[in-house]
């Protein structure tokens, strides 16, 4: 077939390949004798006008085919260069972040095991000693019998002097900053899966819950270390990572749940009067059956439950009578991970009774019942740590309550960090010396062997160096989380755009909305050409009716999927259809919690009846 040449001008237009099938309707583009038409000038400004063909029909259709081919061609060639385009932008820009995901991943791992040797090298079981200030009813005018060095505590009283070697210790000016920077590399070892434990120790009224919990303003380490967990796993990106909450009282080896609704008193036993029970599996974990273990969304929520827990050991006092130095408060943080929720790891964070009452006050009854208790299982604590610290084959975990729970979180692959707390007062020198004591105990282990200077400078610089590693890898990776986050907005953002209407879209359904868009301008073509002036190639093929009623079914079974079937709802006249309650013009505003909503339908017709319940179950569950 002979097509005609039509151009303009200033800029020549070819009609002839784009003209391609021409409608039998319309006049051939020959001459009668067969030879071709002439090419056509034709000014673009005045092309409709300009037409110099002899037979005004082909000069309407081939104006008109002009117009649409010309424009359509341009149009997808455009669009097709623009996807080339895009699709070549998209593969760059997939490069650049598996290249900056891929550099994180080795970053943090390096990270990891510079934490892990640097922990390995300061001692699996760490004890630090802090000193809490003096308070108004303390001389502190004449005597400091007590003096701290990075990692010494000296006593000096009556001419006599001792000295006591911990792993760090804390001034009385110390913060709760300096102290939490101290234990935030075993709280984040938690993330490697070491069980982690940390605790306070001391006498009543040395700042052991100062320190665990602190005050309104100024949190302690159990406030921090949750922060810091939801800080590393939305850092680390580990959203399928989980964080539960236990909080455990252990009052004269009575367990008391204290995050529990409500204890209904015949659901316990009434030895114990407890319905929680320590479960010890051959594999060395251990489960506290009956605790309640609240998952955590965020630090909010963490803190709220903190202090519903605290709230419930503030009543437990007041309701048996208890101070605060006789119970032992002990809370559980668990990592999971997966929909399983495999457990990571566990976080102990205990604050021990008092460990003075006995020695000082000469107590009787209850009283010395309550520090009988508290002193040995503190005892039973140091045992414990002793053996594991000496390797000896027998760790006595079963001698008190607090050894058997925390005996997963204390033994190998874990790690340990003792706060002890002492008074800087010359009243409390016994009670600091028997703290100090046990601190020298609960270490001496790992430090029996004492280093050499030489050694213990190696050791120093070694650990200089894995610290200075760690920040800056640290760095980097806040650097390179920040540059994935770039590099990945506008993926989220398109994502979040294609869901905005809160429909999930297959890609099936995807590629028929960029079919209809592109589409869009032939309709609006078609439409100014009227249904007669359809060009013959422009009738849909036999491939192509199929592809649209494929693509056609796809998008109703989706429909239906989200909607329900329709044709259900299609009642005749003499169907009934009655419907209590606003079940249509409310249904999106209604909360789940306001529980299913109330709408009865029926039907004269079987088929209808069958399909109701089913719709009515949808319309329930909303
Ligand atoms: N480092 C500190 N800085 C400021 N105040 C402190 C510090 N340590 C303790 N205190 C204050 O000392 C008082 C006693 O502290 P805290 O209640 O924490 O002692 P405790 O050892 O937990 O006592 P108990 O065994 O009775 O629970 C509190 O008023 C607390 O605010």
């Amino acid at each position: 077939m002979v097509f005609p040449n039509i151009s303009s001008q200033e800029e020549p237009l070819n009609l002839g390949f784009l003209i391609k099938p021409l409608n039998p309707l319309e006049l051939s583009p020959q001459k009668e004798d067969g030879s071709a038409f002439p090419s056509v000038k034709l000014n673009r400004k005045s092309r409709r006008r300009s037409f110099s063909f002899s037979s005004l029909a082909f000069q309407l259709s081939a104006s008109k085919c002009n117009h649409f081919s010309s424009s359509s061609l341009s149009n997808r060639r455009n669009k097709k260069r623009k996807m080339e385009e895009a699709s070549v932008d998209k593969m760059a820009e997939q490069e650049d972040i598996t290249v900056l995901r891929s550099t994180y991943q080795f970053l943090d791992t390096k990270r990891r095991v510079a934490l892990d040797k640097l922990l390995d090298i300061k001692g699996s079981i760490r004890v630090f000693c802090r000193i809490r200030p003096f308070n108004s009813v303390e001389n502190w005018r004449n005597s400091f019998p007590v003096s701290v060095e990075t990692d010494k505590i000296k006593i000096k009283s009556l001419g006599s002097k001792k000295e006591f070697i911990v792993d760090r210790a804390f001034d009385q000016n110390s913060t709760q900053e300096d102290v939490y920077k101290e234990v935030e590399p075993v709280i984040k070892s938690a993330f490697d899966g070491h069980n982690v434990c940390v605790l306070t120790y001391g006498q009543t009224g040395t700042g052991k819950t100062y320190t665990m919990e602190g005050v309104q303003g100024n949190p302690g380490i159990v406030l921090r270390a949750m922060k810091e967990l939801f800080r590393e796993i939305s850092q680390e990106k580990c959203e399928n990572y989980t964080l539960t909450m236990s909080m455990l009282e252990v009052y004269m080896g009575c367990l008391k749940d204290l995050l529990a609704p409500k204890q209904h008193p015949l659901r316990m036993d009434p030895a114990t009067k407890s319905n929680i029970s320590i479960m010890s599996r051959n594999n060395g974990t251990v489960e506290i059956e009956g605790l309640t273990d609240t998952e955590i969304m965020n630090f909010k929520h963490a803190s709220r439950l903190y202090n519903k827990g605290r709230r419930a050991r503030a009543t437990s006092w007041t309701n048996v009578n208890e101070t605060s130095s006789r119970s032992h408060c002990l809370t559980r943080i668990i990592i999971r991970e997966g929909e399983k929720g495999k457990v990571i790891s566990k976080i102990w964070l205990v604050d021990l009774g008092g460990s003075e009452r006995l020695l000082k006050t000469g107590a009787i009854g209850q009283t010395l019942d309550e520090g009988k208790s508290i002193n040995l299982s503190l005892s039973a604590l140091g045992d414990v740590i002793a053996a594991l610290k000496q390797r000896k084959h027998h760790v006595p975990y079963r001698n008190s309550k607090l050894t058997q729970i925390l005996s997963d979180s204390l033994g190998e692959g874990s790690r340990v960090v003792m706060v002890v707390h002492t008074s800087p007062s010359e009243d409390d020198l016994l009670e600091t010396i028997c703290t100090l004591t046990f601190a020298k105990r609960v270490r001496s282990i790992e430090s029996n062997r004492e280093f050499s200077e030489e050694t213990k400078k190696i050791r120093q610089k070694r650990i200089a160096e894995l610290g200075h590693i760690i920040e800056e890898a640290e760095k980097e990776l806040q650097i390179l989380k920040m540059q994935i986050e770039k590099a990945e907005s506008p993926i989220t953002e398109k994502k979040q755009a294609q869901f905005a209407d809160g429909s999930p879209r297959s890609p099936l359904v995807l590629e028929q909305v960029e079919f209809t868009e592109s589409s869009q301008n032939t309709e609006q073509i078609l439409k100014t050409l009227g249904p007669k002036m359809k060009p013959r190639f422009m009738e849909p093929t036999v491939s192509s009716k199929q592809r649209q009623s494929a693509a056609g079914e796809s998008i109703k079974n989706l429909k239906i999927a989200k909607y329900g079937n329709k044709r259900n709802m299609n009642f005749s006249g003499s169907q009934s259809l009655s419907v209590t309650g606003p079940f249509t013009s409310n249904l999106k505003s209604r909360s789940v919690d306001q529980g299913p909503r109330r709408v009865s339908l029926s039907s004269n017709i079987p088929a209808v009846r069958n399909s109701l319940p089913r719709h009515r179950r949808r319309i329930s569950a909303c």
